[in-house]
This record gives C-alpha cells, structure tokens and sequence, in this order.
C-alpha cells in the first residue's frame, strides 16, 4: 500500500444492515466491514440483542443489504440467551420468507464459540485467520461478534502498572488481529464493551473521545470500560443509552392518580470514520431492536 494505490483502490466498505431502516439510516447504511465497530453500554440496552440481530441480517444477500455470508459469536457471558436466540431464528424466518423456501435453516449458517478468557480469545482469532485462508475449510464468516469483549479482562488483570501495560499489549494484538481478518476477508468485526460509573473529571476516563462531551445512562454519567487504550482499537464506538421517561397519567392511587413510566433508548455515534454524530430512538421486541422516528 502507498499514497499512490491509495488514491487508485475505488472504497470497498460494505455495509451490513441492521434489519431497521431506521436504524441503517443513523449509522450511514448499516455496520461497516474491514473494520472494528463497538457497541458500548450500561447492562440492559440491547448490546446482545443487537448482536444476535446482527448474526442473521449478515447472511442476507447484499440485495437486501446483508453480506452474503456466515457468522461467528464469541461469547464470554454465560449462559448463552437461548430462548431469545430462538425468538430472532422465528422472526427472522417470517420476515425474509423467499430466502426461507428452499428449508434453509438460518442456525446452520451461524458459530458460536464461549471464550473464557482474553488469550484464549487471541488463540480462537489467529486460529480463525487460518480456517478463512483455507479454502477447504468454506467458513465463509462475514460477520464476527464477540459479545462482550470487556468480561474478558474484567478479572484478569489488577490495577498494577505492569499488569495494565500487559493488558494494553493484549488489546492491541487482538484489535490487530480483528483488524487484520476484517480487512483480508471483507468482515465485520462488532464487539460489545460496558460502561463504568465515572466519579470525577480527572485521568484519563475523564478524557473526552469522540462527538460527545459526556455519556449519560439512567442518569448517571458513565465511560466505556477499558480505558484509552481500548478506544484506540476500535474504529467506531456506539453507545446505546437508556433513561427513565414519564409515559402518562393513569386515573387512581390518590389525587395524582398513577405515574405510568417507560424507558426512552438512544444509540449515539460517538465516534465513527465515515459518520458525524447522530443520534436515534429505539425499541427492543422479541422480534428485534429497531428504530422509531423521533
Ligand atoms: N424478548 C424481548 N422482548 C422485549 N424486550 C426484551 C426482550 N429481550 C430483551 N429485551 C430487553 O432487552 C434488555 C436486555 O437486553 P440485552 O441483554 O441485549 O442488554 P445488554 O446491553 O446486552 O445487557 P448486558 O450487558 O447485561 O448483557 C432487557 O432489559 C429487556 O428490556
């Protein structure tokens, strides 16, 4: 690669849908491959469902905005959310009934893994890098998920100054490898990350990356897990928030009668390549996540 081939190489980003036009629309198509995008939040906003949404709508043809291939989740959560993996199977089947008529069974085209924890995550990546080089292997992956990347290190690692400098090391030999797969094979890499409370403006969780200046959640102001480091090995972070919304007023219980409430959810780009900020409403159904216009 050098300035001049750069220059010559028309963009071959594809974009994998989200199963929501609304949802495509905020995020400029959909996610991109040949790159890293991480899905960042508190518990509870859809990090998973989003995920397991992604596993189906990337083995669609590109026609309909898929990219054509299989899929692999990497999980490090446990246990594995069956029930609502079976729901999306359903749903996913009845919305895309032309792709179905042939029996073709949406799971087979689906790998999971459990990983358990960050070395072994490398071993399964430089593994896979493998497995999609040989062609007699056919694991055509087109999306990888790893679902969530900061379990991983949760315990692992203390707060000494060598064991964050191994950690560092490990998340730049990860990202590198992810990076490195997503570019060679045309996939999309989505990792999913958590949230910590932020106590105070100073270090380096303090430090303001990307579009917004501060990430609230349920009220309380919160940064990605991970840290600096971290942030430099994803190419786009979305941050998907929730906060308690007064959805009316019911008749009864006293004078005021019943405050009925609801949860308003927003996914933000905070940063992306290819995309300025924006923002969008969404909602979580057992058929999927999707978005609502504001
Ligand atoms: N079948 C469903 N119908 C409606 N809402 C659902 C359904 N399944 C999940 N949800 C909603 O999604 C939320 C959990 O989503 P999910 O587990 O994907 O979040 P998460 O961000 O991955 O959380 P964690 O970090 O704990 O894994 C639940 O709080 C619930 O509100």
């Amino acid at each position: 690669m050098n300035p001049q081939n750069l220059l010559i190489r028309p963009p071959q980003t594809q974009f994998c849908t989200l199963g929501c036009p609304i949802l495509d629309k905020a995020l400029g198509g959909g996610i991109p491959t040949n790159s890293i995008t991480e899905l960042v939040s508190e518990s509870g906003c859809g990090k998973t469902q989003l995920s397991l949404q992604l596993l189906f709508t990337s083995q669609l043809p590109t026609t309909h905005n898929g990219l054509n291939g299989s899929s692999l989740y990497l999980y490090t959560e446990f246990p594995f959310p069956y029930r609502r993996f079976t729901q999306l199977v359903k749903s996913f089947q009845s919305t895309h009934p032309i792709l179905f008529e042939s029996a073709r069974d949406p799971q087979d085209y689906i790998y999971m893994r459990e990983v358990h924890d960050a070395h072994q995550l490398f071993d399964i990546l430089s593994h896979l890098s493998f497995c999609l080089e040989n062609k007699a292997t056919k694991l055509d992956v087109k999306m990888i998920v790893i679902d969530s990347i900061a379990a991983l290190f949760r315990s692992e690692f203390e707060n000494s100054a060598r064991d964050l400098k191994k950690r560092c090391d490990l998340f730049f030999r990860i990202s590198a490898c992810l990076k490195g797969i997503a570019k060679r094979f045309g996939v999309a890499v989505v990792v999913t990350n958590q949230v910590v409370d932020l106590m105070d403006d100073g270090g380096t969780s303090g430090v303001r990356v990307g579009n917004i200046e501060w990430l609230w959640s349920s009220g309380r102001r919160v940064c990605p897990a991970l840290g600096l480091s971290w942030a430099n090995c994803v190419n786009t972070r979305l941050f998907l928030s929730m906060c308690e919304v007064v959805e009316g007023v019911g008749e009864g219980l006293g004078d005021d009668g019943f405050v009925r409430r609801g949860k308003r959810r927003e996914l933000h780009v905070v940063f992306a390549p290819h995309l300025p900020y924006s923002c969008c409403d969404y909602v979580i159904r057992k058929e999927g996540v999707s978005g609502v216009e504001r």
